[in-house]
C-alpha cells in the first residue's frame, strides 16, 4: 500500500495531536519509519521515539506532504516548502478552514493540493476523513490519499469545498463532543450518588459500545434508540428531557455543529 511512499517519502509539516495520530496509524499499518519526515519545532517524546527523520534535511521529490499545523500557524510554517510546488509532489492539508486557494496562492497555482478534515479516531484506526482535491489532482493521486487515509479509518470524498466547513463541524470536531457526552454522562451519575470510577466506567462503555452497535447494526440509529425504549419506562423519561423541543439534544446540536461551521468559515476566511 506504501509503495509510492516507501520510495519518494513522505514529509509531514507538524506533528502534534492530529499529525501524531495519523503517524501512529501510518506506523501501525507497516510504513517504515525511515520514509517518513517532520518538520516540528516541538516533538513530542512519542514522536522522537520513533525513529522518523525529524526536522533534517528534507527529500528531494516526496510523494505526499501532510500539513498538520495550526491554521494560525500556516502563514511561517508552508512557505518553507514552496520548491514543492508546482510539482508532482502531493499537498495533503488536514487544516481546518484553510482553503485550497490559499495553498495554491503560497505553493503555486499548478500544485496538486487534496484538502482533508480527519478525526482522532484515526489513532485507533476508527477514523473517518472527508477530502476534496484541486484541479490538478488526477484520480491516481486522489487514490494515493485515500489508500495512506484509509490506513486510518474509513473516507469520504466530497462533491465540493463549500461542504468541508460542516464536515468539519460533523466529523472533525465531533470527537470532542461524544468525549464531553461521556463527561457529562458520568457527573450525572456521581449526581445520583455513584462514585466517580464507577460512574466513569458506565458512561465510557455505554457511549463506546452504542456507537460501535450503532454503525455495525443494520437498524437505523432511531430503531436503535426505540428498541431501548419500554413504555413508561426509565428511559422513555430520560428522552422527554433529551428530546425536548427548547433544551433538548436537537437543538443544542443544531447550535454546537452551526457554532463550529461559523468558526471554520471564519478560519477559512
Ligand atoms: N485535533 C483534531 O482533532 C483535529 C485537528 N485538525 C487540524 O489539524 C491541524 C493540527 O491540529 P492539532 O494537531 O490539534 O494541533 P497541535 O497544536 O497539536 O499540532 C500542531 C503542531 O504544529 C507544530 N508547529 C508549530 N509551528 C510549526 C512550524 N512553523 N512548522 C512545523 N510545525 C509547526 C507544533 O509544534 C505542533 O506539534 C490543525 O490545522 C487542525 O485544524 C483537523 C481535524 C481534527
Ligand atoms: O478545533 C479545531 O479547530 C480542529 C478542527 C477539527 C478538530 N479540531
Amino acid at each position: 500500500m506504501f509503495d509510492t511512499i516507501k520510495s519518494r517519502g513522505l514529509v509531514l509539516l507538524g506533528c502534534g495531536k492530529m499529525g501524531s495520530a495519523m503517524l501512529e496509524g501510518w506506523l501501525k499499518q507497516g510504513l517504515p519509519a525511515a520514509s517518513v519526515w517532520v518538520k516540528d519545532p516541538f516533538p513530542s517524546d512519542w514522536l522522537k521515539a520513533q525513529g522518523v527523520h525529524l526536522n533534517e534535511a528534507l527529500p528531494e521529490s516526496p510523494a505526499l506532504v501532510l500539513v498538520a499545523v495550526k491554521p494560525q500557524m500556516m502563514e511561517e510554517a508552508l512557505p518553507v516548502l514552496k520548491t514543492y510546488g508546482n510539482g508532482d509532489t502531493i499537498f495533503l492539508s488536514v487544516a481546518a478552514g484553510t482553503t485550497i486557494a490559499h495553498y495554491e496562492n503560497v505553493l503555486g497555482a499548478q500544485t496538486p493540493v487534496i484538502r482533508s478534515i480527519p478525526n482522532t479516531p484515526a489513532a485507533i484506526g476508527r477514523g473517518i476523513t472527508g477530502l476534496i482535491g484541486n484541479s490538478h489532482i488526477d484520480e491516481a493521486g486522489l487514490q494515493l490519499a485515500e489508500n495512506l487515509l484509509s490506513a486510518i479509518g474509513q473516507t469520504v470524498r466530497l462533491d465540493n469545498e463549500g461542504q468541508m466547513d460542516a464536515v468539519t463541524a460533523m466529523s472533525g470536531s465531533g470527537p470532542a463532543y461524544v468525549f464531553h457526552l461521556i463527561e457529562a454522562m458520568a457527573a450525572a451519575g456521581e449526581a445520583q450518588g455513584l462514585s466517580p470510577e464507577l460512574s466513569m466506567a458506565l458512561a465510557k462503555a455505554t457511549v463506546g459500545g452504542a456507537g460501535q452497535l450503532a454503525e455495525d447494526s443494520a437498524e437505523t440509529p432511531t430503531q436503535l434508540r426505540i428498541n431501548v425504549t419500554s413504555p413508561n419506562g426509565t428511559t422513555q423519561a430520560a428522552l422527554e428531557v433529551l428530546m425536548d423541543d427548547t433544551r433538548g439534544f436537537p437543538v443544542l446540536m443544531r447550535d454546537a455543529v452551526d457554532a463550529a461551521t461559523k468558526r471554520s468559515k471564519e478560519l477559512g476566511a
